[in-house]
């Protein structure tokens, strides 16, 4: 039998105050008083009970990255954020486009114990780009495999992503597009505008990530599928997204945690931490993306998590990896974005952060939130805390995080995945040890 957790006082995301029981990896009651003379007591008065949050876009590097990040690591910076669930990009070496390569990371994830890794599978044959990937076979593995994408790369032919979205309707796949045209975007450095041209740095322009998403919309709507769109972050994206929606169509798309906070101007300094792909914009495109994500035009919150090692960064700016770490950080810049000015509550976090990506990904267990019969994944998140935001944060390999020295609200104090504390009194507890005592 595992340990079992009377939380104490929690509020529910809706408001509301509530005890909730833990046993065998399920939420057993829930109410105004429940008692349990041998659970684990943890006292939760004033602070949040969030379900389990789920990431739909990691990178966790293993295999072929480890000096990056592993699948081990990688989880444990998920826990340390609250999460519970994540899936992980195909970007890996050898790229995830094969049966047996999804279920390596799947089973890396089952024995690290710290979330449920759901593996993304590639769209084309080593993110090549040029011959559709085995999307059957990866669907019908162990891996269940049902988001594609050859993220960091966009499917830029027009006939395989076409090719694409109608393979995946045969098991209510989805295609998650790294929307940038590549012609467009050669060289490119920073956003496209009088900045970069102040800086010297060669534009990325905002059109490269409209025009594919305005494509893939259409193409979508044509065969039927679903279009995932990555990382959106100017507001023509917004708009086009919104008219597709308003159309029918079947698209939903995802906004990271730094497009709702930081702007283009922090690329002044030229420190490479905040350089990423699509690149940090201006502050109308920011405005647009937290309307968006308030008004439901922009479904989820993803994290795009892309640690790299120090060298990868700590390097001239054109030489530099795009990518920035942000698991550990999400709820918090969030919070800091959204929640502080009141214009997401609680209940929208949970919708954002936990049950919708879950729905888009075709993950079980976190439709209704914390309910009784629940698996118990959740999280305990001190809203009116703060911190100024430094690498004890950091529970990942990666420490090339932008928020650094940032003051920023709220803190992760527990995470409980299927029933198993992960995160304890603000620290990443090993679970290897709990299971072997
Ligand atoms: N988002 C990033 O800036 N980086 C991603 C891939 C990518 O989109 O380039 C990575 O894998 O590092």
């Amino acid at each position: 039998m595992s340990e079992s957790f009377l939380i104490a006082g929690a509020t529910l995301p809706d408001g509301s105050r509530a005890d909730l029981l833990i046993e065998d990896g399920t939420v057993v009651e829930l109410g105004a008083s429940v008692s349990a003379t041998d659970a684990t007591r943890v006292d939760a008065d004033g602070l949040i009970a969030l379900p389990g949050l789920v990431d739909l876009h990691t990178h966790l590097r293993e295999p072929g990255y480890e000096q990056s990040e592993t699948v081990l690591t990688g989880t444990r910076a998920a826990a340390a954020g609250g999460y519970t669930a994540v899936f992980a990009m195909a970007n890996t070496s050898p790229v995830s486009d094969t049966a047996g390569v999804v279920e390596q990371v799947l089973s890396l994830g089952e024995a690290a114990g710290y979330a449920t890794v759901r593996p993304i599978g590639a769209v084309t044959v080593g993110l090549g780009g040029e011959q559709l990937a085995e999307l059957g076979a990866m669907a019908a593995s162990r891996a269940q495999v049902r988001v594609f994408s050859d993220d960091g790369f966009c499917v830029s032919d027009p006939m395989l992503m076409r090719r694409a979205l109608e393979y995946v309707k045969a098991f209510d796949g989805v295609i998650a597009q790294h929307a940038q045209e590549p012609r467009l975007t050669q060289g490119a450095q920073m956003n496209e505008g009088v900045l970069s041209g102040e800086l010297g740095l060669a534009g990325w322009p905002a059109v490269a990530e409209e025009s594919i998403i305005a494509r893939d919309v259409l193409l979508a709507e044509h065969v039927g599928s679903r279009l995932h769109v990555c990382h959106v972050s100017t507001a023509g994206s917004v708009e086009v997204i919104r008219w597709a929606k308003s159309r029918g169509i079947r698209v939903t798309a995802e906004v990271t945690p730094h497009h709702l906070l930081l702007t283009e101007d922090l690329v002044r300094g030229y420190d490479a931490r905040y350089k990423v792909n699509p690149p940090l914009r201006t502050r109308d495109d920011v405005e647009a993306l937290r309307e968006a994500l308030v008004d439901g035009t922009i479904d989820i919150v993803a994290t795009d998590h892309a640690p790299h090692p120090v060298e990868a960064k700590d390097t001239e700016w054109d030489a530099a990896a795009n990518g920035m770490v942000g698991l550990e950080s999400a709820l918090s810049v969030v919070h800091a974005a959204l929640v502080a000015d009141g214009r997401l509550d609680w209940a929208d976090v949970a919708r954002v952060m936990s049950s919708k990506p879950a729905e888009i990904g075709s993950l079980a267990g976190y439709a209704d939130g914390l309910v009784v019969g629940a698996p118990a994944n959740l999280t305990l998140y001190d809203p009116e805390a703060s911190r100024s935001f430094s690498t004890e944060d950091l529970a990942g390999k990666g420490v090339n995080s932008p928020y650094l020295g940032l003051e920023l609200p709220g803190r992760v104090l527990h995470t409980f995945h299927q029933g198993r504390r992960t995160v304890a009194d603000g620290t990443v507890v090993d679970v290897a040890e709990v299971a072997r005592a």
